[in-house]
């Protein structure tokens, strides 16, 4: 069974990475890259307004389908910076068993 689980990201980061110095005319992901993180930061951004407009004015299937593209992006610009999946994985493991009021508290005392 494939794309059912969170494992779809970690095949997805790996598929990503290999794109790093491939050619832009051929890879999306290449030409991404070759925009440079901070062109990235800014599609990620527009995603994620895609995402809320998705969720206050289209329904389930648009929400679905506009969270996959955000995390697309959200992945591309973790691997422009460097930062592996599992760096964020420990960040939410980290606050499993913890409430969200007290991490913001911490957060605020930070
Ligand atoms: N999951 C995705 C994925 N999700 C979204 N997208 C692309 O993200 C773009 C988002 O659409 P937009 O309308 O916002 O942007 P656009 O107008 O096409 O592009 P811009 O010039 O505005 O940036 C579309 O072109 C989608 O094809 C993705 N492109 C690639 N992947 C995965 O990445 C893998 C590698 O892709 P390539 O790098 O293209 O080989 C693929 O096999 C997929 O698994």
């Amino acid at each position: 069974m494939t794309g059912e689980t969170a494992e779809v990201l970690e095949r997805l980061f790996a598929t990503i990475e290999s794109r790093k110095g491939a050619d832009p005319a051929s890879s999306y992901t290449a030409k991404l890259f070759a925009k440079g993180p901070n062109k990235i930061a800014q599609k990620v951004g527009e995603e994620a307004v895609e995402t809320v407009i998705a969720a206050t004015a289209e329904g389930r299937e648009s929400l679905a389908a506009e969270s996959a593209d955000l995390l697309y992006h959200l992945l591309v610009l973790w691997a422009a910076h460097g930062l592996r999946p599992e760096e964020v994985w420990a960040k939410l493991a980290a606050r499993e068993g913890t409430s969200g009021i007290a991490e913001k508290a911490a957060r605020k005392g930070s």
